[in-house]
C-alpha cells in the first residue's frame, strides 16, 4: 500500500491507495508547528481504526505547499512507518513546463496537471478549490502552460468580513435569487456569484488566449458547491491532487 500525503494551506489530507484504488482518505487540519510525534498522535490512531496493518504499507510521498509540515512529516513516516519517503517537490515527472521559475511550482499544482493530463488526455484546465483558487492549463503533450492564482472561496469571504465591521459570518452556497434581502444572503450571494462569474469568465479567457478548446477538471474542498454553475465541466475529481501524487510516485520508484 502506498501512503500519500497532500498538505495545503487548510487541510492536511492523508490516503492510501490499494493498487490504483484509494481504499482510506483522512483530513487533518494545517494547524501549528507539530513534531512527528504528535503527526503520529493524529495518524496512526486512524490507521488503526480500520485495522491498517502497517507492515502493508510499502511507499510514501509527501507533497506540502506549507513549509513547516514537510521536515515533521517526513520525519513521522521514516520513524512510525520505517520507509523513506519520497517529497514531491524534489521528484523527477515529464511534464514541461513553460514557466519562468519551475522551482517556484507548488507540488500540488505540479499533481493536479498530472492527474488532469491522464485523466482528460486532452488539452486541459484544471481547478483546484481550495484555500487558492488555481486555475492550471496542461496540454495534451504535457507541457504545463501557467495557472491563475486567486484567492479561495473561504479566503475571499474571511478577507471580507474581518476588514467590515458590521458583516459576520455566513454559510457560501447557491443563493435563490442574486439579490439579498438581508446581510447574511447578500455576502451569500455576492461571494458565490462573484466567483461563478470569475471562474466563467476566466475559463473563456484562457480559451480565447489559447485559440483552442479544453477539458475541464475540477477538484479542491469548495469544488462541490460551485461545480453545477461552472460552464462544461468534464470532470469532477476530489481525489485529482492525491491520483497525481500516486502517478509521482509510481513514476520515480
Ligand atoms: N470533503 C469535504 N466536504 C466539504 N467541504 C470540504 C471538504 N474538504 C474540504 N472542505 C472545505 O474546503 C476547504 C478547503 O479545501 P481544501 O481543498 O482542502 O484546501 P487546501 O488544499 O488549501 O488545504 C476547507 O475549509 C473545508 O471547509
Ligand atoms: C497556490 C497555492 C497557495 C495553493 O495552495 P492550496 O490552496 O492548495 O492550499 C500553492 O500551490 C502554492 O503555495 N504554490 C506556490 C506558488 C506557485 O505554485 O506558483
Ligand atoms: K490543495
Amino acid at each position: 500500500m502506498l501512503l500519500v500525503i497532500d498538505a495545503g494551506n487548510t487541510n492536511i489530507v492523508i490516503c492510501l491507495f490499494n493498487d490504483d484504488t484509494i481504499i482510506a482518505k483522512w483530513r487533518i487540519a494545517t494547524l501549528n508547528q507539530y513534531t512527528e510525534d504528535e503527526y503520529a498522535g493524529q495518524i496512526l490512531p486512524l490507521l488503526t481504526l480500520l485495522n491498517i496493518d502497517l507492515t502493508q504499507i510499502n511507499g510514501a510521498i509527501i507533497s506540502s505547499v506549507v513549509r513547516r509540515t514537510v521536515k515533521p512529516m517526513s520525519a513521522f513516516v521514516k520513524k512510525y512507518l520505517k520507509l523513506t519517503p519520497l517529497i514531491a517537490k524534489d521528484c523527477m515527472h515529464d511534464v514541461s513546463l513553460k514557466i519562468e521559475q519551475p522551482e517556484e511550482l507548488g507540488s500540488d499544482i505540479l499533481a493536479n496537471a498530472i492527474a488532469a493530463n491522464d485523466l482528460a488526455k486532452e488539452n486541459c484546465i484544471f481547478l483546484d478549490f481550495g484555500t487558492a483558487l488555481v486555475i492550471g492549463v496542461i496540454t495534451k503533450e504535457k507541457e504545463f502552460l501557467g495557472a491563475t492564482i486567486s484567492p479561495g472561496i473561504k479566503t475571499a469571504h474571511s478577507a471580507l468580513i474581518s476588514k467590515a465591521d458590521l458583516l459576520g459570518h455566513t454559510n457560501i452556497s447557491k443563493p435563490k435569487h442574486i439579490l439579498g434581502t438581508n446581510t447574511a444572503t447578500a455576502i451569500s450571494s455576492g461571494i458565490y456569484t462573484f466567483y461563478v462569474c470569475a471562474v466563467n469568465g476566466i475559463l473563456s479567457m484562457i480559451r480565447r488566449e489559447h485559440e483552442r478548446d479544453f477539458k475541464t477538471v475540477i477538484t479542491g474542498g469548495f469544488a462541490s458547491i460551485i461545480q453545477n454553475e461552472i460552464e462544461s465541466v468534464d470532470f469532477y475529481d476530489p481525489d485529482l491532487t492525491l491520483k497525481g501524487l500516486k502517478l509521482l510516485y509510481d513514476f520515480n520508484k
